[in-house]
């Protein structure tokens, strides 16, 4: 995996007295799945849009491969804006190639990625329909195909899975998957966490236009805190409550529930287990992301 491809550094905006961006900051490097995350209004689509050169930024900088970020790079950038944008009322393919065309792709080559794109989404048959005509998840689907038909070397997709049915959700998921591991970074915007964690190999959470959490998902997952449930059967009682380091969140039957300060021993916490009774059960509990995003986003410790 490569460095960092493309680095937004410290990039602050204003509209008027609302202050959506705060020197924001993080990189996407070469394959990689970034996916940002925040609640309504925190700052993505105004992030995006400054990647794209479509808004300028008060200050701060985007670069791609370490120079600040020029037209040509944007040229080179698949969008999928959040207003999406094509004409509702042009045949699916037409609008296709008349992308591909406007990127500079002749017309032979234009008609054969229209078609290839049109074939991998499953609307072939749907070609020379109007884009209006489709269904959203259809429409959406013409969108990504939109943002891929000139081979872009980055990806910026605002909310590409929002309102698609579970099979879209897994064709449009691969074709990002090829794109990563075609060396194309992909950033992409989403409120589904789940499908963010399935997918990213990074994710950024985003808060009043800063980022206050940016990382592997594992890495966030275990750096945030460091829980165990431990199960000693015959469940002996009070044997956690004396260790250094270590407070007991909860008890039930067999079970406690502890969490370790940091740089408490974990093997010293399953050795005073062991002394207690037979360990039947030792488990690390890791947040999920949606937890990891609720303490993120609303400072709120969740159990
Ligand atoms: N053209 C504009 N004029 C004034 N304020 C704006 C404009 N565009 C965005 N904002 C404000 O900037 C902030 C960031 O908005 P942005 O659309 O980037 O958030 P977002 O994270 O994409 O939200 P969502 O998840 O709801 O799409 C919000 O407070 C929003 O109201």
């Amino acid at each position: 995996m490569g460095g960092k491809d493309l680095q937004i550094d410290r990039v602050s905006k204003r509209y008027g007295d609302v202050h959506a961006l705060r020197e924001m900051t993080f990189d996407v490097g070469e394959g990689g799945i970034f996916g940002f995350v925040g609640g309504n209004g925190a700052g993505k689509t105004t992030t995006m849009r400054i990647i794209l050169g479509v808004l300028a930024a008060d200050s701060g900088e985007v670069r791609w491969r370490g120079e600040p970020i020029g037209l040509e790079t944007r040229r080179d950038i698949g969008y999928m804006p959040e207003e999406r944008g094509l004409y509702p009322k042009m045949g699916v393919r037409d609008q296709l190639m008349y992308l591909a065309r406007l990127h500079g792709i002749r017309k032979r080559a234009a008609g054969a990625a229209a078609d290839e794109w049109l074939e991998r989404f499953g609307l072939t048959e749907r070609r020379r329909d109007e884009l209006d005509d489709l269904s959203l998840g259809n429409q959406q689907k013409v969108q990504l195909a939109a943002a891929l038909i000139h081979d872009p070397e980055v990806l910026v997709l605002d909310e590409p899975f929002s309102g698609l049915d579970p099979m879209a959700v897994d064709v449009m998921s691969e074709v990002l998957r090829k794109k990563a591991a075609a060396g194309v970074p992909v950033i992409f915007s989403s409120h589904q966490l789940d499908l963010v964690e399935r997918l990213c190999d990074r994710v950024g959470i985003v808060r009043a236009g800063s980022m206050v959490a940016c990382g592997p998902v594992g890495e966030l997952r275990d750096g945030s805190r460091r829980r165990f449930e431990i199960e000693i059967a015959g469940g002996p009682t009070g044997w956690a409550d004396e260790l250094d380091g270590v407070s007991v969140l909860g008890a039930s039957g067999d079970r406690v529930r502890v969490e370790l300060a940091p740089g408490a021993d974990e093997q010293a916490v399953l050795a005073a287990a062991m002394r207690s009774g037979p360990v039947g059960e030792f488990v690390p509990l890791r947040p999920t992301l949606a937890e990891l995003f609720r303490t993120a986003v609303n400072g709120e410790e969740s159990e």
